[in-house]
Protein backbone atom coordinates (compact mmCIF):
# COMPACT_ATOMS: atom_id res chain seq x y z
CA UNK A 1 0.00 0.00 0.00
CA UNK A 2 0.88 3.51 -0.79
CA UNK A 3 -0.69 6.29 1.36
CA UNK A 4 -2.64 8.81 0.13
CA UNK A 5 -0.85 12.33 0.16
CA UNK A 6 -2.26 15.40 1.25
CA UNK A 7 -0.98 17.98 -0.67
CA UNK A 8 -1.05 20.76 1.18
CA UNK A 9 0.08 22.67 -1.98
CA UNK A 10 -2.51 22.25 -4.14
CA UNK A 11 -5.00 22.72 -1.17
CA UNK A 12 -3.56 25.75 -0.54
CA UNK A 13 -3.56 27.19 -3.67
CA UNK A 14 -7.56 26.71 -3.50
CA UNK A 15 -7.58 28.30 -0.19
CA UNK A 16 -5.72 31.22 -2.22
CA UNK A 17 -8.09 31.54 -4.66
CA UNK A 18 -11.35 31.21 -2.27
CA UNK A 19 -9.39 34.01 -0.25
CA UNK A 20 -8.93 36.02 -3.63
CA UNK A 21 -12.55 36.22 -3.87
CA UNK A 22 -13.14 37.40 0.06
CA UNK A 23 -10.38 39.69 -0.85
CA UNK A 24 -12.18 41.90 -3.73
CA UNK A 25 -15.34 41.69 -1.93
CA UNK A 26 -13.02 43.93 1.11
CA UNK A 27 -11.20 45.55 -1.70
CA UNK A 28 -13.95 47.01 -3.55
CA UNK A 29 -15.86 48.65 -0.34
CA UNK A 30 -12.32 50.27 0.15
CA UNK A 31 -10.29 48.10 2.75
CA UNK A 32 -7.93 46.25 1.32
CA UNK A 33 -6.13 43.92 4.24
CA UNK A 34 -2.58 44.22 4.83
CA UNK A 35 0.02 42.27 6.45
CA UNK A 36 2.68 43.60 8.36
CA UNK A 37 5.96 41.12 9.06
CA UNK A 38 8.91 42.22 11.63
CA UNK A 39 11.95 40.02 10.43
CA UNK A 40 15.10 40.93 13.36
CA UNK A 41 18.55 40.05 11.87
CA UNK A 42 19.29 38.11 8.59
CA UNK A 43 19.11 33.80 9.52
CA UNK A 44 18.85 32.76 5.43
CA UNK A 45 15.70 30.73 6.39
CA UNK A 46 13.60 33.03 8.03
CA UNK A 47 14.16 35.27 5.46
CA UNK A 48 12.90 33.13 2.90
CA UNK A 49 9.74 32.49 4.65
CA UNK A 50 9.04 36.09 5.03
CA UNK A 51 9.33 36.12 1.51
CA UNK A 52 7.41 33.28 1.05
CA UNK A 53 4.22 34.85 2.64
CA UNK A 54 4.24 38.20 0.73
CA UNK A 55 4.41 35.95 -2.46
CA UNK A 56 1.31 34.48 -1.11
CA UNK A 57 -0.50 38.22 -0.40
CA UNK A 58 0.22 39.58 -3.84
CA UNK A 59 -1.20 35.90 -4.99
CA UNK A 60 -4.77 37.04 -3.39
CA UNK A 61 -4.64 40.94 -3.08
CA UNK A 62 -3.62 41.51 0.73
CA UNK A 63 -1.10 44.34 0.90
CA UNK A 64 2.09 43.58 2.17
CA UNK A 65 3.93 46.24 5.10
CA UNK A 66 7.41 44.41 5.46
CA UNK A 67 9.69 46.01 8.62
CA UNK A 68 13.37 45.13 8.96
CA UNK A 69 15.89 45.33 11.45
CA UNK A 70 19.22 44.26 11.54
CA UNK A 71 20.41 41.69 13.71
CA UNK A 72 21.22 43.87 16.87
CA UNK A 73 18.28 46.19 16.35
CA UNK A 74 17.75 46.72 20.42
CA UNK A 75 14.48 45.86 22.35
CA UNK A 76 13.66 49.86 21.83
CA UNK A 77 13.58 49.63 18.07
CA UNK A 78 11.68 46.67 17.81
CA UNK A 79 9.03 47.90 20.39
CA UNK A 80 8.86 50.96 17.99
CA UNK A 81 8.10 49.13 14.79
CA UNK A 82 5.77 47.40 17.14
CA UNK A 83 4.41 50.28 17.69
CA UNK A 84 3.39 51.90 14.64
CA UNK A 85 2.41 48.58 13.15
CA UNK A 86 -0.18 48.65 16.17
CA UNK A 87 -1.03 52.24 15.20
CA UNK A 88 -1.11 51.56 11.33
CA UNK A 89 -4.55 51.34 10.29
CA UNK A 90 -3.53 50.24 6.77
CA UNK A 91 -1.95 47.15 8.87
CA UNK A 92 -5.00 44.69 9.46
CA UNK A 93 -2.71 42.00 11.48
CA UNK A 94 1.23 41.25 11.91
CA UNK A 95 3.65 38.56 12.54
CA UNK A 96 6.98 38.71 14.57
CA UNK A 97 8.70 36.13 12.51
CA UNK A 98 10.51 33.84 15.06
CA UNK A 99 12.68 32.89 16.60
CA UNK A 100 14.24 36.58 17.51
CA UNK A 101 17.86 37.31 17.96
CA UNK A 102 18.87 36.02 21.23
CA UNK A 103 19.84 39.09 22.93
CA UNK A 104 15.86 39.99 22.43
CA UNK A 105 12.88 39.30 24.87
CA UNK A 106 10.55 37.49 22.42
CA UNK A 107 7.71 37.34 25.06
CA UNK A 108 7.75 41.23 25.99
CA UNK A 109 7.60 41.80 22.32
CA UNK A 110 4.37 39.26 21.60
CA UNK A 111 3.09 40.97 24.62
CA UNK A 112 3.05 44.35 22.98
CA UNK A 113 1.15 43.44 20.14
CA UNK A 114 -2.28 43.96 19.95
CA UNK A 115 -4.16 41.24 20.24
CA UNK A 116 -6.56 41.98 17.64
CA UNK A 117 -3.36 42.55 15.37
CA UNK A 118 -2.21 39.08 16.08
CA UNK A 119 -2.16 37.38 12.70
CA UNK A 120 -0.41 34.50 14.10
CA UNK A 121 -2.25 33.12 16.94
CA UNK A 122 0.86 33.34 18.67
CA UNK A 123 -0.07 35.82 21.27
CA UNK A 124 -0.72 35.01 24.43
CA UNK A 125 -4.59 36.64 24.45
CA UNK A 126 -4.92 34.71 21.49
CA UNK A 127 -3.73 31.44 22.93
CA UNK A 128 -6.16 32.24 26.42
CA UNK A 129 -8.96 32.70 23.46
CA UNK A 130 -8.20 29.79 22.32
CA UNK A 131 -8.04 28.09 25.69
CA UNK A 132 -11.43 29.84 26.48
CA UNK A 133 -13.16 28.64 23.12
CA UNK A 134 -13.47 32.76 22.34
CA UNK A 135 -13.22 34.45 18.64
CA UNK A 136 -9.66 35.20 17.76
CA UNK A 137 -6.62 34.09 15.70
CA UNK A 138 -6.03 30.21 15.62
CA UNK A 139 -2.52 29.27 15.39
CA UNK A 140 -1.71 28.53 11.54
CA UNK A 141 0.29 25.73 11.67
CA UNK A 142 -2.99 23.50 13.63
CA UNK A 143 -5.49 25.17 11.80
CA UNK A 144 -3.71 24.19 8.68
CA UNK A 145 -3.24 20.90 9.78
CA UNK A 146 -7.25 20.66 10.94
CA UNK A 147 -8.07 22.31 7.24
CA UNK A 148 -6.05 19.42 5.17
CA UNK A 149 -7.56 16.76 7.26
CA UNK A 150 -10.80 18.70 6.54
CA UNK A 151 -10.29 18.88 2.92
CA UNK A 152 -9.32 15.33 2.74
CA UNK A 153 -12.56 13.82 4.79
CA UNK A 154 -10.07 12.05 6.85
CA UNK A 155 -12.63 11.88 9.78
CA UNK A 156 -11.06 13.03 13.38
CA UNK A 157 -14.34 13.13 15.66
CA UNK A 158 -13.76 10.18 17.91
CA UNK A 159 -10.00 9.14 16.38
CA UNK A 160 -7.21 8.66 18.69
CA UNK A 161 -4.55 11.54 17.50
CA UNK A 162 -1.24 11.65 18.72
CA UNK A 163 0.61 14.53 18.89
CA UNK A 164 4.49 13.84 19.16
CA UNK A 165 6.07 18.01 20.46
CA UNK A 166 4.65 19.93 22.44
CA UNK A 167 6.18 23.57 21.06
CA UNK A 168 4.13 26.21 21.26
CA UNK A 169 3.95 27.42 17.46
CA UNK A 170 2.12 23.95 16.75
CA UNK A 171 2.02 20.70 19.14
CA UNK A 172 0.63 22.10 21.73
CA UNK A 173 -2.09 24.33 20.77
CA UNK A 174 -3.17 21.17 17.90
CA UNK A 175 -4.05 19.90 20.97
CA UNK A 176 -6.59 22.43 22.36
CA UNK A 177 -7.91 22.86 18.38
CA UNK A 178 -8.55 19.04 18.13
CA UNK A 179 -10.16 18.19 21.54
CA UNK A 180 -12.65 21.70 20.58
CA UNK A 181 -16.41 19.58 20.31
CA UNK A 182 -16.30 20.85 16.89
CA UNK A 183 -13.11 18.38 16.18
CA UNK A 184 -13.99 16.07 19.31
CA UNK A 185 -10.74 14.17 18.81
CA UNK A 186 -8.98 12.07 21.47
CA UNK A 187 -5.66 13.36 21.90
CA UNK A 188 -2.20 12.03 23.64
CA UNK A 189 0.52 14.65 23.60
CA UNK A 190 3.99 12.84 23.27
CA UNK A 191 7.30 14.31 24.28
CA UNK A 192 10.67 13.68 25.37
CA UNK A 193 9.70 12.30 28.52
CA UNK A 194 7.30 9.62 26.74
CA UNK A 195 9.05 6.31 27.89
CA UNK A 196 7.30 4.09 25.09
CA UNK A 197 6.76 6.76 22.23
CA UNK A 198 6.27 3.88 19.28
CA UNK A 199 3.25 2.18 21.95
CA UNK A 200 1.76 5.50 21.67
CA UNK A 201 2.16 6.01 18.00
CA UNK A 202 1.31 2.37 16.84
CA UNK A 203 -2.27 2.75 18.78
CA UNK A 204 -3.04 6.35 16.86
CA UNK A 205 -5.42 6.35 14.08
CA UNK A 206 -3.70 9.95 13.05
CA UNK A 207 0.22 10.82 14.23
CA UNK A 208 1.53 13.93 13.94
CA UNK A 209 5.44 14.77 14.43
CA UNK A 210 6.57 18.34 14.88
CA UNK A 211 9.89 17.99 16.82
CA UNK A 212 12.24 18.50 15.01
CA UNK A 213 14.38 15.23 14.61
CA UNK A 214 15.05 13.62 11.02
CA UNK A 215 12.87 10.73 10.37
CA UNK A 216 12.16 10.47 14.11
CA UNK A 217 8.79 8.45 13.10
CA UNK A 218 9.90 4.76 11.32
CA UNK A 219 7.47 2.67 9.67
CA UNK A 220 7.34 0.13 12.40
CA UNK A 221 5.85 2.88 15.29
CA UNK A 222 2.73 3.49 12.41
CA UNK A 223 -0.45 1.35 12.36
CA UNK A 224 -1.40 0.23 8.47
CA UNK A 225 -3.68 3.00 7.22
CA UNK A 226 -2.88 5.50 9.60
CA UNK A 227 -2.79 9.32 8.53
CA UNK A 228 0.62 10.41 9.08
CA UNK A 229 1.19 14.19 9.26
CA UNK A 230 4.93 15.92 9.00
CA UNK A 231 5.45 19.39 10.48
CA UNK A 232 9.49 18.62 11.47
CA UNK A 233 11.88 20.44 9.04
CA UNK A 234 15.65 20.49 10.07
CA UNK A 235 18.21 21.56 7.66
CA UNK A 236 20.81 19.16 7.08
CA UNK A 237 23.65 19.10 4.74
CA UNK A 238 24.09 16.44 2.63
CA UNK A 239 26.75 13.61 1.19
CA UNK A 240 27.04 16.20 -1.99
CA UNK A 241 27.49 19.18 0.47
CA UNK A 242 24.29 20.75 -0.29
CA UNK A 243 21.86 21.65 2.22
CA UNK A 244 18.08 20.50 2.38
CA UNK A 245 15.21 20.55 4.68
CA UNK A 246 13.78 17.15 5.97
CA UNK A 247 11.25 16.31 7.84
CA UNK A 248 10.99 13.80 10.95
CA UNK A 249 8.91 11.37 9.29
CA UNK A 250 10.67 8.55 7.78
CA UNK A 251 10.47 7.90 4.10
CA UNK A 252 9.39 4.21 4.15
CA UNK A 253 6.13 5.70 6.56
CA UNK A 254 4.89 6.19 2.75
CA UNK A 255 4.86 2.63 2.23
CA UNK A 256 2.57 2.02 5.58
CA UNK A 257 0.34 4.85 6.17
CA UNK A 258 -3.06 5.53 4.68
CA UNK A 259 -2.45 9.36 4.43
CA UNK A 260 0.48 11.26 4.28
CA UNK A 261 1.18 15.46 4.50
CA UNK A 262 4.85 15.38 3.45
CA UNK A 263 7.46 17.86 4.42
CA UNK A 264 7.86 19.67 2.07
CA UNK A 265 4.28 20.23 0.36
CA UNK A 266 2.29 19.17 3.14
CA UNK A 267 1.96 21.36 6.53
CA UNK A 268 4.34 24.10 5.32
CA UNK A 269 1.87 25.38 2.83
CA UNK A 270 -1.07 24.77 4.62
CA UNK A 271 0.06 27.05 7.75
CA UNK A 272 1.26 29.91 5.11
CA UNK A 273 -2.26 29.94 4.17
CA UNK A 274 -3.90 30.05 7.30
CA UNK A 275 -1.88 33.09 8.02
CA UNK A 276 -3.28 34.53 5.06
CA UNK A 277 -7.03 33.36 6.50
CA UNK A 278 -6.51 35.09 9.77
CA UNK A 279 -5.93 38.41 8.30
CA UNK A 280 -8.62 38.37 5.78
CA UNK A 281 -11.24 37.41 8.83
CA UNK A 282 -9.99 40.11 10.39
CA UNK A 283 -10.34 42.55 7.65
CA UNK A 284 -13.81 41.08 7.93
CA UNK A 285 -14.63 41.55 11.32
CA UNK A 286 -13.16 45.11 11.13
N1 LIG B 1 5.93 34.32 13.91
C1 LIG B 1 6.18 33.23 13.21
N2 LIG B 1 5.17 32.61 12.54
C2 LIG B 1 5.40 31.49 11.81
O1 LIG B 1 4.46 30.92 11.21
C3 LIG B 1 6.73 30.98 11.73
C4 LIG B 1 7.73 31.66 12.43
N3 LIG B 1 7.43 32.76 13.15
N4 LIG B 1 9.00 31.23 12.39
C5 LIG B 1 9.41 30.09 11.60
C6 LIG B 1 8.26 29.11 11.38
C7 LIG B 1 8.45 28.21 10.18
N5 LIG B 1 7.31 28.43 9.33
C8 LIG B 1 7.12 27.85 8.10
C9 LIG B 1 5.99 28.07 7.35
C10 LIG B 1 5.84 27.51 6.09
C11 LIG B 1 6.81 26.70 5.57
C12 LIG B 1 6.65 26.13 4.21
O2 LIG B 1 5.81 26.53 3.45
N6 LIG B 1 7.50 25.16 3.84
C13 LIG B 1 7.51 24.54 2.54
C14 LIG B 1 8.92 24.37 2.06
C15 LIG B 1 9.65 25.67 1.90
C16 LIG B 1 9.12 26.47 0.74
O3 LIG B 1 8.85 25.88 -0.32
O4 LIG B 1 9.04 27.69 0.90
C17 LIG B 1 6.85 23.18 2.62
O5 LIG B 1 6.77 22.61 3.71
O6 LIG B 1 6.44 22.68 1.57
C18 LIG B 1 7.93 26.45 6.31
C19 LIG B 1 8.07 27.01 7.57
C20 LIG B 1 6.55 29.42 9.86
N7 LIG B 1 7.05 29.86 11.02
Amino acid sequence: MTATILDGKATAAAIKEELRARVKVLADRGRVPGLGTVLVGDDPASHTYVAGKHRDCAEVGIASIQRELPGDATQADVDAVVDALNADPACTGYIVQLPLPKHLDEQRVLERMLPDKDADGLHPVSLGRLVLQKPGALPCTPRGIVELLRRYDVEIAGKEVVVVGRGVTAGRPLGLLLTRRSENATVTSCHTGTVDLAAHTRAADIVVVAVGVPALLTPDMVRPGAAVLDVGSTRVVGADGKARMVGDVHPEVRDVAGYLAPMPGGVGPMTRAMLLTNVVEAAERA
